[in-house]
C-alpha cells in the first residue's frame, strides 16, 4: 500500500509537533525516520497509523483519505508497533499476538485455523514460540518488544509502522529483527535511532524540529556535514564488509 502525508501539522497546544510535513511512500518500500530526541518522529508515525488526528493536511493511503477509512479496515491494512506499548491485563504472550486477529474475526466468527496458523508463524518468526504460555507481566523488556512485533505481524498488514523497534533487544536480536524487516514484501516505516541500521532503508526522511529537512537514499542524505548540523555529532564514513556505508561516531559536538 502507497501512504502519503499532505502538508501535515500537528499540534498540542498551542506547541507546533509537526509543520507542513508531506512524505510519498511508495508501495513495498523500506522508509526511515530519523531525527534527534523530540524532533517529531513518534507523532508523524502515529498520524500514518490514523491514531492522531493532524491538525492540517491528510494522509492517504493508495489515494484514500485515511481518516475516512473505518477502523477494522485501517486494522487490517496498518499495523503499529508504539514505542512504549505496555498492557496491564494478565494476559499471556498467545493472548498478546492473538490480539493482531480480531480485524478479522466477528461475533459470528471467533479464531480459526487460519488465526492459529498467523499467531504461530509471527510468534515463530520473531523466535517467541517457546514462550507463547507465558504471562506478559513476566517477559523482560526485549521479550516484549518482540511478542509486540509478533501482534503486528499476526495482523498481516499491508502497511507495517515500527516505533524504535530494536529498542530493549541485545545485539542478536537487533540483527535478526532489521533482517526480518528487511525481508517483508509490504510497506514497512521504522522509526530508527541507529543511524547504521537506518542505512537499510531504502529511502529515510530526517526530521528536525516537526519538519522534515531531507527524503532520499540513507547513503546520500547521512553525510558527515549534515550529522554535525542535525544531530550534533561528528562522525566519518567508511564502507563496510558488506559494501554498505558504515558511519563511525567521534563525538558530540
Ligand atoms: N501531548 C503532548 N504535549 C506536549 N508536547 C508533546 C506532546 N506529545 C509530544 N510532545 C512534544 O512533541 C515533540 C515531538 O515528540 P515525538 O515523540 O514525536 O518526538 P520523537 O522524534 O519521536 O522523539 P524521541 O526520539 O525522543 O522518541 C517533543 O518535543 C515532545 O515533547
Amino acid at each position: 500500500m502507497r501512504l502519503e502525508a499532505e502538508t501535515l501539522s500537528a499540534r498540542v497546544h498551542r506547541t507546533p509537533l509537526l509543520a507542513d510535513v508531506s512524505i510519498r511512500i511508495a508501495a513495498g518500500e523500506l522508509f526511515g525516520l530519523v531525527g534527534p530526541n523530540g524532533s517529531g518522529k513518534s507523532t508523524l508515525m502515529r498520524c500514518l497509523a490514523g491514531l492522531q488526528r493532524a491538525t492540517a493536511g491528510r494522509v492517504m493511503a493508495d489515494g484514500i483519505d485515511l481518516g475516512r477509512i473505518a477502523g477494522r479496515e485501517r486494522a487490517r491494512r496498518i499495523a503499529f508497533v508504539e514505542q512504549q506499548a505496555d498492557t496491564t491485563d494478565r494476559l499471556t504472550v498467545r493472548d498478546v499476538v492473538e490480539l493482531g486477529r480480531i480485524p478479522y474475526q466477528s461475533a459470528l466468527r471467533g479464531p480459526d485455523r487460519s488465526d492459529h496458523a498467523a499467531v504461530h508463524d509471527a510468534l515463530k518468526s520473531v523466535e517467541m514460540d517457546g514462550l507463547a504460555d507465558r504471562l506478559w507481566h513476566t517477559l523482560s523488556g526485549g521479550e516484549r518488544q518482540r511478542v509486540h512485533i509478533a501482534r503486528a505481524l499476526a495482523q498481516a498488514p499491508e502497511v507495517l509502522l515500527l516505533d524504535e523497534p530494536t529498542n530493549h533487544l541485545d545485539i542478536r536480536h537487533q540483527l535478526s529483527l532489521m533482517a526480518l524487516i528487511q525481508s517483508l514484501p509490504i510497506t514497512r516505516i521504522v522509526a530508527l535511532h541507529d543511524l547504521n541500521q537506518a542505512m537499510a532503508c531504502d529511502r529515510l526522511a530526517i526530521l528536525h524540529e516537526g519538519r522534515v529537512v531531507a527524503i532520499g537514499p540513507p547513503d546520500r542524505e547521512l553525510h558527515t556535514d549534515r550529522l554535525a548540523a542535525i544531530f550534533g555529532v561528528a562522525a566519518t564514513r567508511e564502507t563496510g564488509p558488506d559494501g554498505r556505508p558504515r558511519l563511525r561516531f567521534s563525538h558530540a559536538l
